[in-house]
């Protein structure tokens, strides 16, 4: 392999410099078929996200997948597009948050944000930052619960960044944090907030997270534990039982078992029991996105209404919100070594 021996155009200071690398899922650059194919085909080709041989699997996802998912999530992707900044809202919050970030934490910590797959990517933004002089890098996986499809993936390609580099930075990896104090406090703040901005009493909060396969559980995928202690620490914080708040999972993809319950069978069997009005929340995703967006807001509320309910409403993610920055600020700063940090290191 051919090393690439670049350097950076600013001078790394004799104390070292520490930036920071935010890192969140990735997201199609437009929404038209080949757009979304191009993402869909990086994504589902990850093997932390499909396990199957590739031998088996690239058959069916070059033959059938890439060629029917595309223009069905490309309608779906332009159903929640921001058309001022023509970028999907999962682009638009994470450049935000870096932005806002960076204004947070001042000029000690230089901040870039990456995505693991599409761009800008996780490499384009190591690049960024060893320009601005720095040598360390402080990695935060935008994920509030660890799956190996996310968190893992997204570390793995970090390091993948820095297997090509001549001069490596030093590399700090920061975990999931499913009942952080901040997280909660910002969830429970948005729950209280969006609650009081109705006109009605919602007789459910439901919980929605993302799903994953079963089988990544089954081999020690630990992200439903997590999920537990989100809500565990949520439901607490807001004083509501498990029956007043429960736990679900959407968006599974393809044939096997994933982790139960599903969202929209649950959601959907609630009018029956005379249940009518329900606030879904989404504390497994930072940042809204066509999961919550439009899975949620847009196809689960048809159900729901379809099947007899009469009002459902979303909780927004914390997005680009006060509370999301101070959240990843407080991230930052408790796992930042000393050493690391410009305000606490000693003189040079
Ligand atoms: C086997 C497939 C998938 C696994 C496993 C998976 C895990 C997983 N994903 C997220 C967070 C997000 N996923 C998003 C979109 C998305 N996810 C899958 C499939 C798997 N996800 C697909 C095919 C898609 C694309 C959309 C579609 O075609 O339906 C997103 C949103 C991206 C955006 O652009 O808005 C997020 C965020 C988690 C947290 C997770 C495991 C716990
Ligand atoms: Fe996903
Ligand atoms: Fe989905």
């Amino acid at each position: 392999m051919a090393f690439i021996n670049k350097t950076p155009t600013q001078p790394v200071p004799s104390q070292g410099r520490t930036g920071v690398l935010i890192a969140n899922l990735g997201t199609p650059d437009g929404t038209d078929f080949f757009s979304v194919r191009r993402y869909l085909g990086e994504f589902l080709s990850d093997r932390r996200v499909i396990e199957a041989p590739p031998a088996l699997w690239q058959p069916i996802l070059q033959g059938v997948v890439l060629t029917t998912r595309p223009s069905k999530s490309g309608e779906a992707y332009a159903r929640i597009w921001d058309r001022t900044e023509d970028a999907s809202p999962l682009r638009v919050y994470t450049r935000s948050q870096a932005d806002k970030l960076a204004i947070r934490l001042g000029t000690g910590f230089p901040v870039a944000w990456g995505m693991r797959y599409g761009k800008p990517s996780i490499a384009e933004a190591v690049e960024e930052l060893m320009d601005q002089g720095c040598d360390r890098i402080l990695f935060l996986p935008l994920y509030p619960q660890y799956s190996a499809t996310t968190t893992a993936t997204a570390n793995d390609q970090l390091f993948r960044s820095l297997m090509k580099l001549r001069r490596q930075p030093s590399v700090q990896t920061i975990p999931a944090f499913p009942d952080h104090p901040a997280y909660i406090a910002g969830l429970e703040k948005s729950v209280r907030e969006h609650l009081a901005s109705l006109s009605w009493k919602p007789q459910r909060l439901v919980a929605s997270f993302h799903g994953l396969p079963k089988l990544c559980v089954d081999k020690g995928d630990y992200y439903p534990a997590d999920c537990e202690r989100t809500l565990a620490a949520l439901r607490k914080a807001l004083d509501l039982s498990d029956e007043q708040m429960p736990i679900t999972y959407q968006s599974r993809f393809g044939p096997m078992e994933w982790v139960q319950p599903y969202t929209a069978p649950f959601v959907t069997a609630l009018p029956e029991q005379g249940i009518t009005r329900i606030a879904v929340i989404m504390p497994g995703f930072i940042s809204d996105c066509i999961e919550t967006l439009d899975e949620i807001g847009n196809e689960l509320r048809h159900e729901f209404i379809e099947a007899g309910g009469e009002e459902l409403t979303l909780v927004p993610c914390l997005n680009d919100s006060d509370p999301a920055i101070d959240l990843l600020d407080t991230l930052i700063r408790e796992a930042c070594p000393p050493s690391w940090n410009p305000e606490t290191a000693g003189p040079v």
